[in-house]
């Protein structure tokens, strides 16, 4: 029995019908998992979060159907959160629409067992609907909706029942009768159903009964639905009744199993055994043939592509060096029956790998290229042949989008599950270093549109290597039992077989009947359900823990890391980008967690800008801040950093303030944009609207410069939008004409405005208004304390060396000979020295510089006294709020003015004048 593909039984009929009755009945007797369309089109409509809601709601009401896009991914998601493997999908497919996405989504990954109809008629439903209404707070269990919902179910609904009659795929049943009637006869063990072919016949008897189990597909009685009153039983053996109810195998079973394999050294009570037989593989097979027809959307599920990999070819066409060798094992001698915790000697725990900057290369444009004749090579290859009846097909029960999570703790080594024992582990890949440039990177799966496994050259390599040499290990003929026997276990390492080759993996999941697990392949970065059992899954040999996993996790940088539903040509449009042969690629940051954010280009095309774009216009339209965050696109800053900035704008919020970084990117932004300045935008949004958020160029009012910034609001009356400038922080309303598409130099750069505030120190507008007087247009340091959602927790440290050093430039000529006061800075030179007198005090503008020099440090009473002084000046300064501008300029100036003269006299008396 297979449990690798999900089995599906579509409940369609009329609103009212008492699909959603009879499916929970259904559910509870044979264990199918029950998933209404329209309840979870109600839920997502009713999560406060959801952008969806409004556009759900509407189409409820109107009892039009929702666009497939939306209940397929929703449908999907349930699928695979559930973990289970039989589902009754109540009111789905229930339009042409719904038909062709579920297609293009999930044709081949599911086995359609066949279709639920609930005839019943109109009068009924109606009533029944009225009736549900008055209790069900359903804003369409109403007469007015329920006129709709009654036209759209025979205009578009039983278009779908006709087509999957033309199936043989319906099973009709009396949806008119008692609902104890249509339902279950306990104890009989038989799911009693009368089934019509019409309701305008008449059942000749009532009992006929239904096959719901999941592995009888398609029933064969096709002449019982060629006579519209025919009724031909469908009989339910309680052994297969059993079987689902069941679904850990029998310990006949598994000898049974056992015996066919003649595993003669594996323990004998293994419960993970589960065998396939030859049913299975047919079956496998002929699933696989349908798949190959949707390999558009099956790439977002676990990637079947490295089916493909064959580095015999790929040897030839790069010479690499690998031993066609059987690998000498010493396995024999010393022979760990599973692995222990302990790594086998020699063996490092530590990444060895490194990443090298990518050499030149054909390896994997050839191996690209050549995919097709790859298989050609793989029949001829006795090392690596394919034997059809071998082959496993992947099937997915995993969810396109993986939830970072998981990943994260597969990468981390932790276990998901609490029991699972953390055995010996491969080291991870090593980790990318900021800035990094990398070309000819290839992409071994791209996970969704934001996250992607890259494979840079070196471990393209390797990984070939490593199939070569598991393809050659004795432990690992499939045509001879495996020396070891192999307990399969979450969070173990093991060798997974697929489609000729032996992987490097992790379990990662294993279904509560041990029939199957569901593995990380670790140097290609899929996830994908694999049978138990030494045909398909042993223990890694010792010799292949050594190499770091060849792929790692990266997010594309700026792409919004949605779990949101993507419509499926939108889909295919990402994998296309995302399927080039490599990729030139920079590093934005790394984090071993959460892997490396980079920006792939090819050929100098920015693919995350085109994936981005791809994504956004689906989104919301409504202006909504927390949106944006997600996709602002920020240096990856982490707590410690320091910093060089510039204060630029007020949030306006609260005592929050946004800072402009200042950097290598600002330096670039800031030649691109000056660059603009001359030229007159002709490609200006004169004619039509600019798109919400969309990055453009705007020209700030003030100074009638262009700057980088999103589009928050337009009004298309006034030909106006409100902006947000993202290197500053701030907003401004500006014409179409002063906007213009931000040009590619400048896209990807990270946004330079971030939005910071200081440690427990509240401050009020004017008293940021005071310190701004202090600090602007001067360069401020600021360290990274903590990392909010919104904001950054910093602290200030201000460069006083670049407000004073003027002034003491020329103090110091003057007075050659005196050491005291602040260490002057040259621009570019690293961190001035100023610290803080001390932590509480961190945010405060008071300052101690730090000296540099030992003449200085005899003068300490000194200098804190006197840096006490100017910071109490600067409290006063803060306080005085009401000063006119030129006032408080004025008290600057004298503050400095003070500092000054009290740094040149150099005198304890002198400072206390102060
Ligand atoms: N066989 C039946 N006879 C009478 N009422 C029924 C029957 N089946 C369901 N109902 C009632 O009719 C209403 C609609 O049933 P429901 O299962 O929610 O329908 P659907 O899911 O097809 O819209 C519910 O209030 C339910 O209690
Ligand atoms: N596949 C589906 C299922 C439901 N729906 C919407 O959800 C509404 C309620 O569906 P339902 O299955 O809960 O209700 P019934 O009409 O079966 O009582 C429908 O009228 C549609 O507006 C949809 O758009 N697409």
């Amino acid at each position: 029995m297979s449990f690798t593909k999900p089995n599906v039984i579509f409940v369609l009929g009329g609103p009212g019908a008492g699909k959603g009755t009879q499916c929970t009945r259904i559910a509870e007797t044979y264990g199918y998992v029950h998933l209404s369309a329209g309840d979870l089109l109600r839920e997502e409509a009713a999560k406060p979060a959801s952008t969806l809601g409004k556009e759900i709601n509407e189409h409820i009401k109107n009892g039009s159907i929702v666009p497939v896009a939306i209940t397929c991914k929703l449908l999907e998601n349930a699928m695979n959160n559930s973990g289970k493997q039989n589902f009754l999908i109540d009111g789905f497919p229930r339009n042409k629409d719904n038909v062709d996405g579920w297609k293009k989504a999930l044709d081949g990954k599911v086995n359609i067992q066949c279709v639920l109809f609930f005839d019943c008629d109109e009068k009924t439903c109606v009533a029944r609907c009225l009736e549900r209404g008055k209790a069900s707070g359903r804003t369409d269990d109403n007469e007015e909706s329920l006129k709709k919902r009654i036209v759209t179910y025979n205009e578009s609904t039983r278009p779908v029942i006709q087509f999957y009659e033309k199936e043989n795929l319906v099973k009709r049943i009396d949806a008119s009768n008692d609902v104890d009637k249509i339902n279950m006869q306990r104890p009989s063990n038989r799911y009693r159903v009368s089934h019509q072919y019409s309701h305008h016949h008449s059942p000749s008897h009532d009992d006929d009964d239904i096959d719901l189990s999941p592995t009888n597909s398609y029933s064969d009685e096709k002449e019982d639905f060629k006579q519209p009153t025919g009724y031909s039983p469908i009989e339910i053996s309680n052994e297969l009744e059993s079987a689902i109810r069941n679904l850990r195998p029998s310990a006949s079973q598994r000898k049974k199993a056992k015996a066919n394999l003649n595993v003669s050294k594996q323990k004998a009570d293994l419960p993970q055994l589960n065998l396939t037989n030859d049913e299975n593989f047919n079956e496998q097979n002929s699933n696989k043939e349908n798949s190959s027809q949707d390999q558009q959307s099956r790439r977002w599920f676990p990637n079947p592509d490295i089916g493909h990999v064959d580095s015999d070819a790929f040897i030839r066409h790069n010479h690499v060096e690998c031993s066609q060798q059987p690998v000498e094992s010493n396995d024999q001698i010393n022979p760990p029956a599973l692995l222990t915790a302990y790594p086998p000697a020699g063996i490092s725990t530590r990444p060895t790998a490194v990443v090298a900057p990518a050499g030149p290369t054909r390896s994997i444009s050839m191996f690209v290229a050549s995919n097709s004749s790859i298989k050609t090579v793989n029949d001829t290859n006795p090392n690596t042949r394919l034997n059809s009846t071998d082959q496993q097909t992947i099937t997915s029960s995993t969810s396109a989008f993986q939830p970072i999570a998981n990943l994260r703790n597969l990468l981390n080594g932790k276990s998901t599950n609490k029991s699972a024992p953390l055995l010996m582990d491969i080291p991870q890949h090593k980790a990318l270093v900021r800035g990094q440039q990398l070309t000819k990177v290839h992409i071994s799966h791209p996970q969704s549109p934001s996250i992607v496994y890259l494979m840079l050259h070196e471990d393209f390599n390797t990984a070939c290597r490593l199939l070569h040499e598991m393809a050659a290990h004795p432990d690992l003929q499939r045509d001879q039992s495996p020396t070891y026997a192999f307990k399969a276990q979450v969070n173990r390492l093991c060798a997974c077989y697929h489609e000729g080759r032996w992987f490097r993996c992790r379990i990662t999941q294993i279904s509560p009947d041990f029939s199957s697990a569901t593995v990380v392949y670790l140097d290609w970065g899929m996830t994908i359900p694999m049978q138990i059992g030494p045909e398909y899954i042993r223990r890694l040999p010792n010799e292949f823990y050594a190499e770091p996993t060849c792929s790692i996790m990266c997010h594309l940088d700026g792409v919004p890391n949605t779990n949101e539903l993507i419509p499926a040509d939108c889909l295919s449009e990402c994998i296309a980008l995302l399927s080039e042969n490599e990729y030139d690629v920079t590093v934005n940051g790394y984090d071993s967690n959460s892997g490396g954010k980079v920006i792939l280009s090819v050929n100098g095309r920015i693919i995350n800008d085109q994936i981005r774009q791809l994504l956004i216009p689906n989104k919301s339209m409504s202006v909504d801040d927390e949106l944006i965050e997600q996709f602002r696109h920020e240096l990856p800053l982490t707590v410690g950093d320091e910093l060089k900035a510039l204060l630029s704008s007020f949030s306006g919020k609260d005592d929050s303030f946004y800072v402009l970084l200042v950097n290598e990117d600002t330096v670039i932004i800031d030649r691109a944009m000056s660059q603009l300045q001359e030229t007159h935008f002709s490609n200006g949004y004169t004619s039509e609207a600019p798109r919400i958020k969309t990055l453009v160029v705007a020209r700030y009012a003030d100074d009638g410069k262009w700057y980088r910034a999103w589009i928050k609001s337009v009004c298309i009356q006034r030909q106006q939008a409100t902006v947000f400038f993202v290197d500053f922080g701030n907003e401004s309303t500006v014409m179409f004409e002063d906007i213009s598409p931000c040009p590619e130099s400048v896209r990807t750069l990270p946004w330079l405005g971030i939005r910071v505030r200081l440690l427990d120190e509240t401050m009020s507008h004017d008293e940021l208004a005071a310190f701004w007087k202090i600090a602007e247009s001067n360069y401020i340091w600021i360290k990274i304390l903590d990392i909010l959602k919104d904001s950054y927790i910093i602290q200030i440290k201000i460069d006083y060396t670049l407000i004073l050093r003027q002034e003491r430039m020329q103090i110091l000529e003057a007075n050659q000979g005196v050491h005291v006061g602040v260490q002057t800075l040259s621009n570019d030179q690293s961190l001035p020295t100023i610290r803080p007198s001390n932590y509480s005090d961190a945010n405060s503008i008071v300052m101690t510089p730090s000296f540099t020099d030992p003449c200085a440090t005899g003068n300490d009473p000194l200098i804190r006294n006197l840096f006490e002084m100017i910071s109490n000046e600067l409290r006063r300064l803060r306080h005085r709020i009401n000063d006119s501008d030129e006032a408080s300029q004025d008290r600057h100036s004298q503050l400095m003015q003070l500092l000054f003269s009290s740094v040149n006299l150099n005198n304890s008396n002198n400072s206390k004048r102060l």
